[in-house]
């Protein structure tokens, strides 16, 4: 079994637990890449189990089922999702904007949330995530991750918003940017095996918050740099769980998508066929 894991820092709680020498004894291996990049594996059969962009399982939801209770989401601001712009969101109208080659719901997100609630219709491109480059050739460009976070800690020029926050606003209802899905046929090739990965990262999560993260800060601090405030106040922003909210965001989120024409159909989901 191959899980995925998504390089960036918001999701360390999912996975900061886990046992990787017992896994590696019971015949796993772990993959870690940017979100794009673990969906691809995981549609090319590559990674069993993995933290993937919400919008790729929307996409692939009639292979594809939820682990219970993980995801990565924000009741409003994420502060790692960013949309910096010269021009206030409202005049983005014709203009350019460059896209994370490293994302998939924050992209479709993105193009919800013009389309949908400011009636704005750009264009875009998807771009490597490198902040100068893409505001030296575009209007607009959105970051994700740990590249939004470096971005806006240096940005003293562009408006920025935050995609988070303005789902939030919105709808009322959360964002949830990653869930942890895994491929169905698990289920019959590797059911102990899964039920114990799945088990392991619940578990993970429930002790990094119980430690209020603070393990999991001074890893981001030393790779990140940044101070233990803001580090804390990142980890205590975001949600990891999957409950009726999630749901309804996701639902609602999924619906948009479709209605801009960037989900062929609104996957019937969310039926955990794992308990
Ligand atoms: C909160 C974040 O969520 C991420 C956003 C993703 C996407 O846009 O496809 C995928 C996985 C999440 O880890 C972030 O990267 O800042």
């Amino acid at each position: 079994m191959n899980i995925g894991e998504i390089s960036y820092t918001n999701i360390i709680p999912l996975y900061y637990y886990l046992d990787r020498e017992r896994l590696m004894d019971d015949g796993a291996t772990i993959t870690s890449a940017v979100p794009s990049k673990v969906n691809r594996l995981m549609e090319e059969n590559k990674v069993d189990i993995g933290g993937i962009s919400s919008f790729s399982f929307g996409k692939n939801a009639d292979r594809y089922s939820l682990a219970p209770d993980l995801s990565v989401s924000a009741f409003g601001k994420v502060n790692s999702i960013f949309l910096f712009s010269k021009y206030p969101i409202e005049e983005l109208g014709e203009k350019r904007i460059a896209l994370t080659s490293s994302s998939e719901t924050s992209v479709a997100l993105l193009k919800v949330i013009l389309h949908h609630f400011y009636d704005v219709a750009a264009s875009f491109q998807v771009e490597t995530p490198l902040f100068d480059q893409m505001m030296e050739q575009y209007d607009a460009c959105l970051l994700i991750g740990d590249d939004a976070i470096s971005a806006n800690r240096v940005n003293r020029r562009y408006h920025v918003y935050d995609l988070g926050e303005i789902w939030y606003q919105q709808t009322g209802l959360p964002m949830v940017f990653a869930v942890m899905a895994y491929r169905k046929i698990m289920e019959t090739e590797k059911k102990d095996l899964l039920s114990y990965v799945i088990k392991s990262m619940i578990e993970s999560k429930e002790r990094c918050q119980f430690e209020k993260f603070s393990p999991v800060i001074h890893k981001a601090m030393q790779e990140h740099g940044g101070d233990y405030a803001f580090w804390d106040s990142y980890f205590n922003g975001l949600n990891y769980e999957f409950n009726g909210e999630h749901e309804k965001g996701l639902n609602l989120y999924f619906r948009l998508a479709n209605e801009c024409g960037l989900l062929k159909t609104i996957p019937s989901i969310l039926k955990f066929s794992y308990t």
